[in-house]
């Protein structure tokens, strides 16, 4: 099986997807801000419109996978299962007493249960605590409501954990601490999981942070790396380095955006809807610049800049210009949208793409520009700050960009 991927736009073959279960339900009043959601999803329903982005990526002929199959299947393997649970085990939040109980827990369980574990975590009154198997002081001390393993309602955001560039994975650095452990499954899957065996790797999640949101493939041999409140520039560096040491690009363009929630990733604002057309949030769309990163004759990045962004990346692109289809009409509905990731669409082919349905201005901006949108509802979807893009990670695409 060969995964490749060295595009935003041309024809998607197969996308990684996590659907949402447990660990959503684990998000409260009390923790929904440290675990980076801005409500409460309504499960049942945020299942239901999960399903219905699946159904409709499959009707346009694309293989869906699941994030919770993979990491089942992968748990079978005995090294990643122990390797996992050892990562797990070795929180020093558990203390000596703690950690002997949950891995008595987690011993007993079967694959997919030990996935769920993984993904939806512990709650306090989920451990068999008894006079025979006493909790310890750690146990004792614990507020009812902590975890004892935090639950990852974010791996919906499989974007951001792993990024395919051409044949490579990388796996990514994730700056917020509520999400750093993501990444030990996503790592654990594409290193042990029979489908990915021999996967060459272009990133780790030991290195310089850097999210999958804020790499977006603009053509072939040519990357944006959005630098702000998750990937650092040491990340977008790093990840030049690497990219450039295995011949996967000739030009990175390093983007800062603003270091806020509403733009937490370059995919946030700017996503690629056709080989030579972006989706721009337009209250930034001017003012983005770019410093192009090269590889000089010693290896080393060679850095040139800034420049404004649309003409730095047409310039990379080997384009005249850069086609802007702008997310609103009036700078109020434009800003609404965007909070709702009117500007995070999935390409499923050059001038085809999945959008959420409530982005109605930005939508006709679209369908006016000749790009068909598959409308998805995502008002529980959305209430973790994440679109089509967001919750995908494509592993195949049509090679060489897409047919213009
Ligand atoms: N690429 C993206 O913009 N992903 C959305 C991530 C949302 C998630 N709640 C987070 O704050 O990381």
């Amino acid at each position: 099986m060969t995964h490749y991927v060295d595009s935003e736009v041309a024809r998607l073959g197969t996308v990684l997807l996590h659907r949402p279960g447990p660990e959503l339900a684990r998000l409260t009043p009390r923790n929904n801000d440290s675990l980076l959601f801005d409500a409460i999803p309504w499960v049942g329903r945020a299942q239901e419109e999960h399903d219905a982005f699946a159904a409709a990526l499959r009707s346009r002929g694309v293989e869906v996978l699941y994030l919770a199959d993979l990491l089942a299947e992968t748990l079978a393997v005995p090294d990643a299962r122990s390797e996992l649970t050892e990562q797990v085990l070795r929180s020093p939040r558990l203390g000596d007493t703690l950690r002997a109980r949950v891995a008595d827990h987690l011993a007993y369980l079967d694959p997919a249960a030990l996935a769920d574990v993984f993904t939806a975590g512990l709650a306090h009154e989920e451990l068999r605590i008894g006079a025979e198997r006493p909790g310890g002081l750690v146990w004792t001390l614990m507020d009812r409501h902590d975890f004892v393993i935090d639950p990852l309602p974010n791996l919906l955001f499989t974007r951001d954990s792993s990024v395919w560039i051409g044949d490579r994975v990388g796996v990514t650095s994730l700056a917020m601490p509520a999400r750093r452990r993501e990444t030990t499954l996503t790592d654990a899957i594409y290193r042990y999981h029979p489908r990915f065996v021999g996967t060459e790797f272009v990133y780790h999640p030991g290195l310089e942070h850097l999210e999958g949101g804020d790499v977006l493939l603009l053509a072939p041999g040519v990357l944006a790396v959005g630098v702000g409140e998750r990937t650092t520039p040491a990340g977008a560096e790093r990840l030049a380095r690497q990219v450039f040491a295995a011949g996967l690009a000739h030009t990175i363009l390093v983007v800062p955006i603003a270091q806020e929630r509403a733009t937490m990733h370059l995919d946030t604002v700017c996503t690629m809807v056709d080989v030579d057309a972006v989706l721009m949030y337009p209250n930034i769309a001017s003012e983005l610049s770019a410093y192009t990163v090269v590889a000089g004759a010693d290896g080393e990045p060679r850095v040139d800049g800034p420049a404004p962004f649309l003409r730095a990346a047409a310039d990379a692109m080997d384009l005249d210009q850069l086609r802007v289809i702008d997310t609103g009409l009036d700078p109020v509905t434009a800003e609404r949208e965007q909070w709702d990731d009117g500007n995070n669409t999935l390409a499923l082919a050059p001038r085809l793409c999945v959008g959420y349905e409530r982005n109605v201005e930005t939508n006709a901006q679209l369908e006016r520009a000749g790009i068909e949108v598959i409308a998805i509802a995502g008002s529980e979807l959305g209430s973790g700050r994440g679109g089509p893009r967001c919750m995908s990670c494509p592993l195949v695409r049509e090679k060489g960009g897409g047919p213009a």
